[in-house]
């Protein structure tokens, strides 16, 4: 696909957003929540606040109980339009790097076989990976089937990127080197990113306002002040400690934030 008929980035609306799994325990509760087009929103809190069952709402693979997701526009809910990053780079064990790539392309029946594998290893490039196109997964390092597994999800050129903890069985020197590549990735495509996350750093650095959920329940909604373009150099500044700071008191709770506001509290 080229430049000119990409897709424009999507904006999310989550209204009301209730997921249960138990009469007496919700896992999402009321969330309110709207993701701008070609923005970026990191979802953070304590392990079993919630964060993966509202990525997963958002994406479609989680029933609600209550409350809707709305995409705008609505018809990117169709196939190829919404690409999901997991934990786990979850690749073929049996096929190539390029075949794992291939098969979104494949799943969707986009183009001509000769297109889809134009496209597939136009995103291994992308990815720095193209010489790795014939390898087996086991042949790969950790951070390389992350990019795989980055490549797969971005090769029908989604509107929307999910992303659920993408970089976290990875060391400090990878995770880096992988949201510098994310952060590239989207200054080409532009789509509109939810990444969950347990790293405060990672969230700071790649996205442009902070969701903190605790108990189900979204609690604040923080903008992220740090200049675009970003880069890991940025960590190293006294404004990134400083903010890490805010972002580290939110997650402590509400008492001990009394200056932080929610992004409901100040419009
Ligand atoms: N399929 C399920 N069936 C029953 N309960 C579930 C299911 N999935 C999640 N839960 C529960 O819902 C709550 C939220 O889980 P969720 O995985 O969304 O939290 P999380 O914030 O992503 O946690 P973590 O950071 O540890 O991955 C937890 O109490 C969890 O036990």
């Amino acid at each position: 696909m080229s430049s000119n008929d990409r897709p424009a980035a999507s904006s999310i609306h989550c209204r009301n957003v209730t997921v249960r799994f138990a009469p007496s325990s919700v896992a999402v509760d009321r969330v309110e929540l709207t993701i701008q087009s070609g923005e970026i929103v990191s979802l953070i809190g304590p392990s079993g606040c919630g964060k993966t069952t509202l990525l997963r709402a958002i994406a479609g693979l989680q029933p609600m109980t209550e409350g809707q997701v709305e995409l705008d526009p609505v018809a990117i809910a169709s196939e190829g339009q919404i690409g999901f990053v997991f934990q786990q780079p979850g690749l073929l064990p049996w096929a190539s790097t390029l075949q794992n790539v291939l098969l979104p392309l494949e799943l969707i029946g986009r183009g001509t076989c000769r297109q889809r594998r134009e496209a597939a290893q136009h995103a291994l490039e992308s990815v720095k990976l193209a010489d790795a196109r014939d390898k087996r997964p086991h042949e790969l390092s950790g951070g390389m089937q992350m990019r795989a597994s980055i490549a797969r999800a971005l090769v029908t050129h989604p509107r929307i990127l999910l992303l659920d903890e993408p970089f976290a069985a990875l060391d400090d020197m990878l995770r880096n080197e992988l949201g510098r590549l994310l952060l590239s990735l989207w200054q080409q495509q532009q789509f509109t990113a939810v990444m969950v996350t347990h790293n405060i750093s990672e969230s700071i650095l790649l996205s442009r306002r902070i969701a903190v959920m605790r108990d189900g329940v979204l609690e604040s909604v923080i903008d992220n002040p740090i200049a675009w373009p970003r880069s890991p150099s940025q960590m190293r500044t006294p404004e990134f400690a400083q903010f890490f700071g805010v972002v580290s008191d939110s997650l402590r709770g509400p008492s001990s934030s009394p200056t932080l506001r929610t992004q409901e509290e100040a419009s």
